[in-house]
């Protein structure tokens, strides 16, 4: 579904990403773990071209990301970040059908049918005619993650979804993705949240300094990791 082939990207003399491959399979659901500043964020960002790599091919259902093709590939690459970004003006029913019709070309009525069945699976139906300003911050996460998939993505990118939240918040995120990931959806995660990954995800990618330095299954990767930096790296956050 995406294959990655050698991945460099680089910001003036800071090599951030130093060569990453791997490939990711349809459904499947991806944990990306690592110390602070290891490129994390950065290597979900050269996936759908938020950053333009420095060399290296992605590729997403067997199509080669350029600089042509990248805004109808990201059509299907849903996004969600760490701070939300829903548009502020406009209602929570609002900002999911916005893209939907201006992007896509839906008509009103499907986008609202769409986006209300969305609001009903992320627990907000409720809240469809509020404000982003009304609600809570796990709530606008689940808002945000709804109106990635009012655009019928076909692989998921979250990028520390749940790093801004307050400690209470954050459950009911991810309880939202993971019902997602049950569903059926490609996820790639940056993420922080441990038991997370080892609960929900099929693999872990361990990045440090740039570098893919592990992949394995979550147990694996959490009971015996195999280099001496992803021990180093779990004694700390454990
Ligand atoms: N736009 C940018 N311009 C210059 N340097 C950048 C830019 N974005 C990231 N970096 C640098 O790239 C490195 C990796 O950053 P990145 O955000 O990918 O790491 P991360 O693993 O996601 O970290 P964290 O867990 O703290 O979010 C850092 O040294 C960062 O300062």
């Amino acid at each position: 579904m995406i294959k990655v082939e050698n991945l460099h990207k680089t910001y003036g003399k800071n090599e951030v990403l130093k060569g990453i491959s791997t490939e990711i399979k349809e459904k499947e659901v991806i944990a990306v773990i690592g110390p602070s500043g290891s490129g994390k964020s950065t290597f979900l960002r050269c996936i759908n071209r938020l950053e333009e790599p420095t060399s290296g091919e992605i590729s997403v259902g067997g199509t080669v990301i350029t600089e042509k093709n990248v805004m109808k590939v990201r059509e299907n690459l849903g996004m969600v970040f760490q701070h939300f970004h829903l548009f502020p003006h406009k209602t929570v029913l609002e900002n999911l059908i916005y893209a939907p019709m201006k992007v896509k070309g839906i008509s009103k009525a499907e986008a609202v049918k769409t986006a209300e069945d969305l609001l009903r699976k992320v627990g907000l139906f409720e809240k469809r005619n509020d404000y982003p300003n009304r609600l809570s911050g796990g709530q606008k996460q689940r808002v945000a993650i709804a109106r990635a998939l009012a655009m019928n993505p076909t692989v998921m990118l979250f990028d520390e979804p749940t790093s801004a939240l307050d400690p209470e918040m954050v459950k009911e995120v991810l309880a939202v993705m993971k019902n997602l990931a049950e569903s059926g959806m490609t996820m790639i995660i940056v993420t922080h949240e441990m038991g997370f990954a080892r609960e929900v995800a099929a693999r872990i990618l361990f990045l440090e300094g740039g570098q893919l330095v592990e992949d394995s299954s979550p147990e694996e990767f959490f009971s015996t990791p195999k280099s001496a930096r992803a021990k180093e790296f779990l004694e700390k956050v454990l």
